[in-house]
């Protein structure tokens, strides 16, 4: 196993490039990434990069693979790991919301969504009872097929809800990318996670 000054998860896909240029721009020496379907990047003894999928940034950070990393508010919001979360970095906005075909206001026994945990504690909370139904993609096509009776998902400028001829029925939570941090990383890597936390925090 090589040994890296500080390791850092990022997620492939949307927010990739804002969140490797906010790291770099608060003067992280973060490794060049020339081919993306390489998963790690680094120089021993410099910074270590690790692409991975959204959902296993928080796993990667929590078990201390990674001392820190930058996601998604709405894939923390799903997540039952423990990380330390000091920075809104403002970009990847989003809101994670009900959405239903439009004017069905019966009973919701079915929910669909790629946000299982983060449902189930909406249902657990106002006291519904319905089965979530957990999918990985195109979760609207479960609202227009039947699949549920209504669906958890990300909308942002709200076009494929348009589209699809879906509601927004609700938002139940707002999203922006946010830098998290290994608890037990920031004690024993203090000396370099603090300045970068304070830079990060400048607007
Ligand atoms: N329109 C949008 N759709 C989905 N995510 C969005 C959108 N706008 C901003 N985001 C944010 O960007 C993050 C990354 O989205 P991206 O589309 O790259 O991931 P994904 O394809 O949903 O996940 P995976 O890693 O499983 O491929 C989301 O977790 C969310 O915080
Ligand atoms: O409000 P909008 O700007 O239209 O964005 C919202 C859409 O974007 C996401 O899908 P994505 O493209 O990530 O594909 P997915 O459904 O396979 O996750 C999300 O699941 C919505 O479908």
């Amino acid at each position: 196993m090589r040994r890296y000054l500080l390791t850092v998860a990022l997620p492939k896909g949307r927010i990739f490039a804002e969140a490797y240029g906010a790291l770099k721009k608060a003067g992280l020496d973060l490794p060049q990434v020339e081919d993306e379907r390489a998963l790690l990047h680094g120089k021993e003894g410099g910074v270590a990069l690790l692409l991975l999928r959204n959902k296993d940034v928080p796993v990667y950070v929590d078990l201390g693979i990674a001392e820190l990393g930058v996601v998604g508010k709405d894939i923390l919001l799903d997540s039952d790991r423990d990380v330390y979360e000091p920075v809104d970095l403002g970009f990847g906005a989003c809101r994670l919301s009900l959405i239903r075909r439009p004017g069905d206001t019966s009973p919701i026994r079915r929910i669909a969504t790629k946000y299982p945990l983060f449902t189930a504690r909406l249902l657990k909370e106002r006291g519904w009872v319905a089965d979530v139904v957990e999918l990985s993609g195109n979760i609207e096509l479960a609202a227009l097929t039947g699949l549920a009776d209504a669906v958890v998902d990300v909308v942002q400028t709200g076009a494929t809800l348009r589209a699809a001829g879906l509601v927004e029925v609700e938002v139940l939570a707002q999203s922006t990318a946010r830098l998290i941090v290994n608890r037990q990383a920031l004690k024993l890597k203090r000396a370099l996670l603090k300045p970068l936390i304070a830079r990060l925090r400048q607007p």
